[in-house]
């Protein structure tokens, strides 16, 4: 099956900004691939280069050599069959939460009352029925979190790429996202990267996890098919016993390499 997304061979080297003599390679000979429907974790020491894979893969980040494949079509520019969502937050303060969610149908010059007939069911999925009127600063974490769930999905993106969204989060609210995010995923099937350091939260969401090695030249070092049954609820399925046996194994890999970025963002600082 040609794969939704696909990062062949993707090395990324950057120039330090102080001393261009200076080169710094964060991603070396990295290959992913995710195929449609499937939903892919990928975790690793902090620094170690996830957020720079996801940059590739979303078309914001050129890569140094390699190249990336989306549905077999060479990504040139902006991934347009991708839609993100990142640890930061990303709603516009002057807009309301439904002005917010139909931002995107809006560059796509959707017809407006379409537009906001979509954003009140996106906004009622998430669980935001009543909420359309709110700006972002009336919201709480949870609920601008949701807000931009709903920006992202209302769009419909055939990938779905995902960096910590919920780290702000605490642990209930995060992970009553996660299930939600899991029970909108099961609807509709998309390929998602999903970056994260959590290795509870990797295990508990996906059908695969990869994991990375520390920096400099980060790579896969390990694969894990997650062979859990679905439907999860991401809480209660850190109790089962294969739950816990994956775990153990993916530990024991990243473990080590947790370690070493530790050791280099000591140094670092
Ligand atoms: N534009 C850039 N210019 C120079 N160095 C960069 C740039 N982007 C990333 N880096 C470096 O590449 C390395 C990997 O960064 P990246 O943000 O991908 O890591 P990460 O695994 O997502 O980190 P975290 O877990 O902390 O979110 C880091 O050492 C970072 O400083």
């Amino acid at each position: 099956m040609t794969p939704a997304l696909f990062l062949d061979n993707i090395s990324c080297t950057f120039i330090s900004k102080d001393d261009r003599s200076q080169r710094y390679t964060a991603v070396a000979d990295t290959s992913l691939s995710i195929a449609p429907g499937e939903f892919v974790s990928v975790v690793g020491p902090t620094g170690c280069g996830k957020s720079t894979l996801l940059n590739v893969g979303a078309g914001l980040l050129q890569p140094s050599t390699g190249s990336v494949k989306v549905f077999g079509e060479p990504l040139l520019g902006i991934n347009r069959r991708a839609g993100y969502m990142f640890q930061a937050e990303a709603l516009m303060p002057w807009r309301s939460a439904l002005q917010n969610v139909i931002a995107g149908l809006q560059y796509r010059e959707t017809d407006e009352s379409k537009a906001r007939q979509l954003g009140e069911e996106w906004l009622a999925r998430v669980g935001l029925q009543g909420f359309g009127d709110r700006y972002p600063h009336q919201l709480s974490g949870g609920m601008r979190k949701r807000v931009a769930l709903a920006q992202t999905l209302i769009l419909d993106p055939d990938i779905i790429l995902m960096d910590e969204p919920f780290s702000a989060l605490d642990i209930q609210t995060r992970q009553l996202m996660e299930n939600e995010v899991l029970e909108l995923w099961s609807a509709k099937r998309k390929a998602v990267l999903f970056i994260t350091h959590d290795l509870d939260e990797a295990i508990a969401m996906s059908d695969r996890v990869i994991v990375l090695s520390a920096g400099p030249g980060t790579h896969p070092i390990g694969e894990f098919v997650i062979d859990l049954p679905r439907p999860r609820d991401v809480a209660e399925i850190r109790s089962e016993p294969r739950f816990v046996e994956l775990h153990q194994q993916i530990w024991s890999v990243l473990r080590d390499e947790v370690l070493k970025g530790y050791q280099q963002q000591k140094k670092a600082a």
